[in-house]
């Protein structure tokens, strides 16, 4: 078994929802709880009902939002970090450095080429354009996207764009991957096959890959499946098992 390479304990985080008809503030609980260890080389899906806690378990594990109370440690190839300790600047050096992310739409700039998209990614970790862009052709073509590295995103199809987000965020050497509904926007063909390109560049290669999904067939395809309700976990278990158990 891979080491742990993210944990959390006693995760916990809530937001402020306006006041209270007598004037009280209002906190929605988002994650009450939450003790989880992710291993190098795994595949996760996090699923559970709209409003569970999903996506801001994923932000905390990233370091884009830091918990209320509870801890986020990476273990990563420098030693053990605590994230949710860290600065801003220091999380989001981590995120650029040491993580990636594919998320339903958003994060592709669109005045941009695809090459130009990848490559972005690495010169914003300092690598010289020339350096960079190569880096970039060999991810694209790994995806199966040789000869469109000079479509602006709009020329791409969904699947094919979203094959362009998974070589941005793999191009760094990101050793964790997440992703939030990456085949949300995409027929079940055409997410089959993204689905296939993220688990072959990451988890194919002994990265970490973790999915928020409301999409059993791509939960299915994952090594492990987290199910949330109301920001606790209530199943930890290889998705067949789960699924079995939900019927
Ligand atoms: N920025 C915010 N401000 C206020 N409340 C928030 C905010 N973000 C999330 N929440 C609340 O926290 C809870 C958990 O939200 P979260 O987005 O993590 O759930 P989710 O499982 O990802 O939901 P969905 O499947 O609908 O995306 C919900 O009650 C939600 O309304």
């Amino acid at each position: 078994m891979n080491p742990t390479i993210l944990s959390t304990r006693n995760l916990q985080k809530s937001y402020r929802t306006g006041h209270t008809p007598d004037g009280q503030p209002n906190r929605a609980v988002a994650l009450a709880g939450v003790d989880l260890d992710l291993r190098g080389g795994e595949s996760v899906a996090i699923m559970g009902a709209s409003g569970s806690g999903k996506t801001t378990l994923l932000h905390c594990l990233a370091g884009i939002i830091t918990p209320d109370a509870g801890e986020v440690t990476f273990h990563g190839p420098a030693g053990h970090q605590t994230i949710s300790a860290l600065r801003e600047s220091e999380r989001s050096k981590l995120r650029r450095e040491s993580f990636g992310f594919v998320f339903q739409q958003g994060l592709l700039l669109p005045e941009l080429t695809a090459l130009e998209n990848v490559a972005l990614a690495l010169m914003l970790n300092g690598s010289k354009r020339e350096l960079a862009e190569g880096y970039a052709a060999r991810w694209l073509g790994a995806l199966g996207l040789s000869g469109m590295e000079q479509r602006r995103i709009g020329e791409l199809s969904g699947g094919q764009a979203q094959r362009v987000a998974i070589a941005r965020a793999q191009v760094t050497g990101a050793s964790v991957i997440f992703a939030d509904e990456p085949t949300g926007a995409l027929d079940s063909r055409t997410s089959a096959e993204v689905m296939s390109a993220l688990l072959d560049s990451t988890v194919g290669m002994g990265k970490t890959l973790i999915v928020v999904t409301h999409d059993p067939s791509v939960a299915q395809r994952c090594g492990r499946l987290v199910e949330l309700h109301d920001g606790r976990i209530v199943r930890d278990s290889a998705p067949i098992q789960a699924q079995a158990a939900v019927r």
